[in-house]
């Protein structure tokens, strides 16, 4: 035999494989209610990300239209470009088949995104996403089950209203430093508006996380050659290479033949270590000598006893600690990775929104200058806060149009039936559900005929009469909007996002700081016009792409002119 008659057979042998393995899935997709797509490869992977994503122009170019949106919602990313096109969303959703052994179900529909997201014990975190956030230690983000259950009880009550007031006043601080330093150093124009932002999320971080206050600056204090790394640094490098060292282990990233940029990844993992278990240390060592413990997430997970019966020696009750070293690591570092992006793009989106179309800068400072004549104390939070309702009404429709988590993936082991608007619908077992929280935010039958546009007043019961008079909205008011339902950027149920609130507060915190004093504009480049400086921001903040979050590809060229008002 031939060699072409060889790779010939194997190809045909190859090809009857995969085509079986296809007739098999699409019959258990096939009476399932949703539309079906087939695909011959496995997509939605780390794999087809990186070598999909490389051709995933010319595969849109070349390919039938039906195949090249399947490859499409392969590569990691589809819902933002699909904003950019404005493609309307197909409700509920639909199953793609491959050979793959599970089915890959996209949920775009706000019924079944809930009815998921509700049941998280029989819709389980999908284990890629568990391993990679268990990868500095377990943590309640990367946790399912029981041990998640508990994390979750003794978690989410230490990001509550009795840290607001801190994040609200050092957000407040942070703000007014990196406005003092644009206006004073760089004369009021600066291209640093999006990475000052990032490090106010940062600082906050550090602040509530583990009592490190840090005084804003523009750039990172780093270590030099053979200097050990601060805490806060090491931590940065971590979340900057979570990808890399998922791939890649970290002694192997330290090897002094590899690009100095790696090295850094894999000194900090090491010293993250080593700094949190001397931090661990003295906390605990401030609980035996009963000092007063301080207010941070390192203290609370530091002190957090099982106040409860042991399931193992039944009967006694136990004052242990609740978590142990590795669970402290893990949840220090996923709480700052939880809490850094999202926050810091949802306000680096915001402000460059409010540069971009100006008409709702003026609609927020009608609202922050009426504030300001109608409380005592202009910086005090239990007053100022509730008045916010438009700067709140600027951050949901942030949040909705530019949704920092896209989707987040759950697995369905048994079979389940979910339903949308009165009809039913079956998930085979063994299916992984992608639920778009970028989607169910984009309805055109639910958000109205602009559901691609930013218009924050939507969010208002009384949207019309607002930008005409001078009364301060409502309450954003979710049902006027579209339902609490169709607006999932935290997510929903029981593992909703434990950080809302404190995103919330110190969202509004540093939007209600900067534009109590100045205005933003665009910095005007030789011979522009405003018209066409504005178009220029719009065209910088619309240059996006979802890494972990969704991010500004060219965050430097959101060039801004800072007035004072
Ligand atoms: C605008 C800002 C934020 C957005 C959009 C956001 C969004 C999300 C989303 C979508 C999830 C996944 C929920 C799920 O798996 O169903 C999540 C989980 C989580 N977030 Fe946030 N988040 C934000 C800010 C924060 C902050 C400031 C913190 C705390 C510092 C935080 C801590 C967490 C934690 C610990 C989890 C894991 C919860 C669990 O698995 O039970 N987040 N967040």
């Amino acid at each position: 035999m031939d060699l072409f008659k060889i790779f010939a057979s194997a190809a045909v042998l190859y090809f009857s494989y995969l085509s079986s393995r296809i007739y098999r899935n699409y019959m258990r997709a096939k009476t399932t209610g949703f539309t079906l797509r087939i695909f011959p490869f496995a997509i939605n992977t780390p794999l087809f990300t990186v070598v999909g994503g490389g051709f995933l122009s010319i595969a849109l170019r070349i390919l039938p239209q039906s195949i090249a949106r399947t490859y499409d919602l392969g590569v990691y990313g589809y819902e933002y470009r699909d904003r950019v096109a404005k493609r309307e969303r197909e409700t509920p959703g639909y199953i793609v088949v491959t050979p793959n052994d599970s089915l890959e179900l996209f949920v775009e529909d706000g019924e079944i995104a809930n009815a998921i997201l509700a049941r998280s014990r029989e819709f389980e975190l999908d284990a890629m996403s568990r391993k990679l956030l268990n990868n500095f230690g377990d943590s309640l983000a990367g946790s399912v089950g029981e041990a998640w259950s508990r994390q979750r009880r003794l978690i989410a009550p230490m990001l509550n209203e009795r840290i607001m007031e801190t994040v609200w006043s050092e957000s407040q601080q942070q703000a007014h430093d990196m406005m003092s330093h644009f206006t004073a150093v760089e004369d009021g124009t600066t291209n640093g508006t999006v990475n000052g932002l990032r490090k106010i999320a940062f600082n906050i971080l550090s602040t509530i996380g583990y009592g490190m206050s840090t005084k804003w600056s523009p750039g990172l204090k780093q270590a030099g050659e053979g200097e050990k790394m601060e805490f806060m640094e090491a931590l940065l490098h971590l979340i900057e290479g979570l990808l890399l060292l998922f791939l890649l282990p970290p002694w192997l990233l330290r090897k002094s033949w590899m690009p100095k940029s790696l090295q850094k990844i894999g000194e900090a993992y090491y010293q993250f270590y080593e700094h949190s278990s001397e931090m661990l240390q003295k906390e605990r060592d401030a609980l035996e000598s009963s000092q007063t413990l301080r207010n941070t997430f390192l203290s609370s997970l530091a002190s957090a006893n099982d106040n409860e019966v042991d399931s193992y020696e039944k009967g006694s009750r136990l004052n242990k600690p609740a978590f142990t070293e590795s669970q402290i690591t893990g949840n220090l570092y996923t709480f700052t990775l939880a809490g850094y992006d999202t926050t810091a793009n949802t306000m680096a989106y915001a402000v460059g929104m409010l540069a971009a179309y100006p008409q709702w800068q003026d609609w927020i400072i009608e609202e922050i200058d009426q504030t300001h004549k109608e409380v005592s104390d202009p910086s005090s939070y239990h007053s100022v806060l509730p008045k916010l309702e438009r700067c709140l009404a600027l951050m949901f429709e942030t949040l909705r149009t530019f949704t920092p988590v896209a989707h987040i993936i759950r697995n369905c082991p048994i079979e389940k039936v979910v339903t949308s608007h009165g009809k039913d619908y079956r998930i085979p077992a063994n299916t992984r559900c992608t639920v778009s929280l970028d989607g169910v935010g984009a309805h055109s039958d639910v958000w109205g005929d602009d559901a691609f546009e930013f218009r924050p007043t939507r969010w208002s019961a009384n949207a019309n009469k607002l930008t005409a008079s001078n009364s301060i909205a409502q309450v954003p008011k979710l049902e006027a909007a579209g339902g609490k339902e169709n607006f999932l950027p935290w997510s929903g149920g029981p593992r909703a996002c434990p950080g809302m609130k404190m995103a919330q507060t110190e969202f509004l915190s540093v939007i209600y700081t900067i534009f109590s004093e100045f205005r933003a504009e665009p910095a005007l480049e030789a011979g522009e016009s405003l018209e066409q400086g504005l178009s220029r921001l719009a065209a910088v903040i619309a240059d996006s792409r979802p890494m972990v979050t969704l991010r500004m590809n060219r965050p430097n060229d959101l060039k801004l002119k800072w007035v004072r008002r």
